[in-house]
């Protein structure tokens, strides 16, 4: 019966189908042979049903794949771009910030080291001599412009008598901040690129080049530079990291003298090196004992002379003169990391750990692009897995963005609006506000940006409600503001005005909705609201477009 059925497929198929005939059974296939080869059809089968459900199973696993919403954080320098994503990475990776904190600890110590050598730079007896606006180290300094350029009690103004006895006192600082930079920055044998003069561009580099890409000398995929992050470096610095790695000198040190202007940056990855020599777990072990020990046990710790010097700060800070001339010299600290002035006795202690305000607060300038992923659950179960990047906003780094605006789904811009008596650090003839608002309308502006979504945060609105209690008035540096209120509601709907206006009138895509928020984006509470509002709206209104909802 069989015999026959085959035969007869074998007939059919041999005049329409060669390929089926070739691969029927010979017509004398003995019982045995038909055994075997059932047998290995068998076998076959079940190997091509394997691949079949691995094929499936591939199939269903990439429908099931998490969609992607990447924002960009985009802004000038000290906007705070890291400051944001710092507030998501607390908000939705907490573990993983918590585990970070205690490595911000060198950060903050940086931090406040150089606001204590700031304020001494201020305190100097002929400091006056020197023009305010060739200091590069005053990153953040609110320092006014007065008519003829510089600030008016900045010629005649309060002495301080105990100078002298504060810069002696203090001068371990100098060593201290050395010491954390090169900590900080301290080289890994597998990273590409190290930091010393050995960096072919290390030249334009310090001296501030703006056609300085790292990324062109750096590990580079898709025009995407390697993340790097920057930490402000003075000279003698600088000529003792140059020594350290057997260059030649790019400035010759000056004997540690706290009245050295030429406040430079050096920058290092931010692939978690910098992070590795302060984290937990590191030098927690004790090398004779084999014990686990604190840090505050090692004496080799930085904390041991920042708490040896802690007296002598404090006292600094507390001197009523050294307020009074910080005052005309309109110097607010507490624009920059000086925030860690009125927390000294806390900050030195041996057993200090970094509160979660403590790393938001701490300053740390980005170089490059940094990539911060985390999934967010939706309604339905899949989640959407977001992808934030983080850019450097000096002028300089502005030419790393575009690589990352063709798959950019949202861009969250910030423009301190506090920053309206301020100059840019790398060009001190350029109001940061002007700066802002022309950033903000070449990105609204931008063709490619076209279809993105756009959220503006005003930022900084807590120094700025303070700036304007202390008097300081928007008309001097914005003209435009004529005799409108002095007060922050007023100012600040003027700000919103103003951006908004901008987009409406430069957009290329008029049915773009923008969304402004006023921040101050230290502030965890607020920020987490606005941020969860953000995250509706990027979901809801450019993703629904893409089907990812
Ligand atoms: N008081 C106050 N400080 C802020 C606010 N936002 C940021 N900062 C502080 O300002 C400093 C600069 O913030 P960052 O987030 O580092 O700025 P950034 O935009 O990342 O700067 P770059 O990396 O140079 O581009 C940090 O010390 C922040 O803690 C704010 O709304 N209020
Ligand atoms: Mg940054």
């Amino acid at each position: 019966m069989r015999k026959t059925k085959l035969n007869h497929i074998r007939q059919g198929r041999r005049l329409s189908d060669p390929l089926a005939a070739a691969i029927l059974p010979p017509e004398d296939e003995s019982p045995v042979e038909r055994e075997m080869r059932e047998k290995a059809e068998s076998e076959a089968k079940k190997i091509s049903d394997h691949i079949d459900d691995m094929l499936r199973q591939e199939r269903n696993d990439r429908k099931k794949s998490k969609p992607e919403v990447n924002v960009l954080l985009l802004g000038q320098s000290e906007s705070g771009k890291s400051t944001t994503l710092k507030q998501f990475q607390l908000l939705h990776t907490p573990a993983a910030f918590h585990a970070e904190r205690i490595a911000w600890r060198a950060v903050i110590y940086l931090n406040l080291v150089r606001s204590i050598r700031r304020i001494l730079e201020a305190l100097a007896p002929d400091v006056d001599t020197i023009d305010d606006h060739d200091d590069e180290s005053m990153e953040t300094a609110s320092i006014i412009i007065s008519s003829n350029g510089r600030p008016p009690s900045a010629i005649l103004g309060t002495r301080v008598p105990k100078y002298e006895h504060y810069r002696q006192r203090l001068e371990p600082l100098i060593d201290l901040e050395e010491r954390l930079i090169r900590l900080l920055s301290s080289s890994d044998e597998d990273e590409p690129t190290q930091l010393g003069p050995t960096h072919p561009d290390w030249q334009s580099f310090v001296s501030g080049n703006e056609n300085y890409f790292p990324g062109q000398t750096l590990a580079n995929t898709n025009g995407r530079p390697s993340p790097t992050i920057s930490i402000p470096l003075k000279s003698q610095t600088l000529s003792s990291a140059a020594n350290r790695n057997g260059g030649s000198h790019l400035l010759s040190p000056n004997g540690g003298n706290f009245r050295n202007r030429e406040g430079r940056e050096v920058s290092v990855h931010t692939s978690n090196n910098w992070k590795k020599y302060f984290q937990l777990g590191n030098k927690s072990k004790s090398p004779t004992s084999g014990e686990i020990a604190g840090w505050w046990e090692d004496p080799d710790d930085p904390v041991h002379a920042l708490n040896a010097s802690a007296p002598a700060m404090l006292e600094l800070w507390r001197d009523p003169q050294v307020r009074q001339r910080l005052r005309e010299k309109r110097l607010r600290l507490e624009e920059s990391s000086g925030f860690y002035l009125d927390e000294i006795p806390r900050i030195t202690a041996k057993m200090y750990i970094p509160t979660d305000a403590d790393v938001l607060k701490a300053r740390l300038k980005t170089m490059g692009v940094v990539e911060h992923t985390f999934s967010i659950p939706s309604g339905s179960n899949r989640g959407v897995e977001w992808r934030i990047y983080d850019v450097g906003g000096a002028r300089n780094q502005r030419q790393a963005w575009a690589p990352y605006f063709e798959d950019v789904n949202a861009i969250i811009f910030l423009a301190p609006i506090s920053a309206f008596d301020q100059v840019l650090t790398e060009d001190p003839r350029v109001n940061r506000l002007e700066d802002s608002l022309l950033l903000w309308k070449l990105v609204v502006s931008n063709k490619l940006l076209a279809h993105v979504n756009i959220v503006l945060f005003l930022n900084k609105c807590d120094l700025l409600q303070a700036k304007l209690d202390a008097g300081v008035r928007l008309n001097q540096h914005m003209i435009s503001y004529g005799d409108r209120p002095n007060d922050y509601d007023s100012v600040s709907k003027y700000f919103r005005t103003k951006f908004s206006a901008l987009h409406h009138t430069y957009t290329p895509n008029k049915e773009r909705e923008l969304y402004v928020h006023l921040t101050a984006v230290t502030d965890t509470r607020k920020t987490a609201v606005i941020i969860s509002s953000v995250r509706d709206i990027i979901i809801k209104g450019n993703l629904r477009n893409m089907r990812l909802v």
